[in-house]
C-alpha cells in the first residue's frame, strides 16, 4: 500500500507540473497574470508558503487545468479525457484560459463530472488534496522565481503537445524551456526549508 501511495503519488503531480508549464510557456499573457499575483500577494522578498494558497485564486485555477490525468486499473474506463474536451460540456475546450475557473466554482476532486483528474466516486484519488497542494506549491515557486520562455528560435506552436499512452499521460517530447531568474534578492534562490 505504501509503495502505491508512493508511485501513484509522484508521477502523477511531476506530470501535472510539466504539462502546466508547457501551456505557461505557450502562453506568456497568462504566465505575466499569475506573476503579477505573486508579487501582489507575496511581493518580491520572501518566497512563498502553503498558507498564501488561498490568496492565490489564480494559481489553483492554473492548478485545476494542469491536473489533468487518466484514471488508472478501472475495468470501465471513463473517457474523461473527451468530457474535457466536449464542445457541449466546455466552452472552446481547446483554449487555454485558466480564468473558467474562476468564472463559476468547479471541484475538480470528483463532485463535478465535467473534469475528472482524479476520478471519482469510491476509487477516487486519495491524494488529491495533496496532490492540488503539490502542484500548486512547484507551480508557484516555479513562476515567483522564474520568467519562463521558450528555447531561442522556438515558436510556441512548435512545443509538442502529443501524449504518449500508458496509465499516466506524460508529455511525449519533454518540455524544454528557459529559465530567467525575476527576484532581485539572491537568497531567496538558496534552498530554506518553508514555513508551513
Ligand atoms: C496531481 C496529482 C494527482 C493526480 C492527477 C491523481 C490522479 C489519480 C487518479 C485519476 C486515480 C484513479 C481514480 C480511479 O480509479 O477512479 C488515482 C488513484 C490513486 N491516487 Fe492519485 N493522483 C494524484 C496525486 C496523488 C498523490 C499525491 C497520492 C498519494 C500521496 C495519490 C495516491 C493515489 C492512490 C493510493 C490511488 C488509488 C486509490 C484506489 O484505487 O482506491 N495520488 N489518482
Amino acid at each position: 500500500l505504501l509503495w502505491d501511495i508512493i508511485t501513484t503519488g509522484m508521477d502523477t503531480t511531476v506530470i501535472s507540473v510539466e504539462w502546466a508549464m508547457a501551456e505557461l510557456v505557450r502562453y506568456p499573457r497568462v504566465q505575466k497574470k499569475l506573476q503579477e499575483e505573486l508579487d501582489s500577494v507575496i511581493g518580491r522578498d520572501r518566497v512563498m508558503s502553503e498558507t498564501d494558497f488561498q490568496k492565490l485564486p489564480y494559481l489553483l485555477a492554473v492548478v485545476k487545468v494542469g491536473a489533468y490525468n487518466i484514471p488508472k486499473g478501472a475495468d470501465v474506463t471513463v473517457n474523461v479525457w473527451a468530457i474535457a474536451r466536449n464542445p457541449d460540456v466546455w466552452s472552446n475546450p481547446l483554449e487555454y484560459r485558466p480564468e473558467r475557473f474562476l468564472e463559476e466554482s468547479i471541484d475538480i476532486k470528483g463532485g463535478d463530472f465535467r473534469v475528472l483528474p482524479f476520478g471519482a466516486g469510491r476509487r477516487v484519488c486519495p491524494g488529491a488534496q495533496l496532490g492540488i497542494n503539490l502542484v500548486a506549491s512547484m507551480i508557484g515557486h516555479l513562476l515567483h522565481h522564474f520568467e519562463w520562455s521558450l528555447p531561442e528560435g522556438t515558436m510556441p506552436e512548435d512545443v509538442d503537445m502529443m501524449e504518449s499512452p500508458g496509465i499516466v499521460t506524460f508529455m511525449s517530447t519533454p518540455l524544454q524551456a528557459v529559465a530567467k531568474p525575476r527576484l532581485d534578492k539572491e537568497e531567496l534562490y538558496n534552498r530554506v526549508p518553508v514555513e508551513m
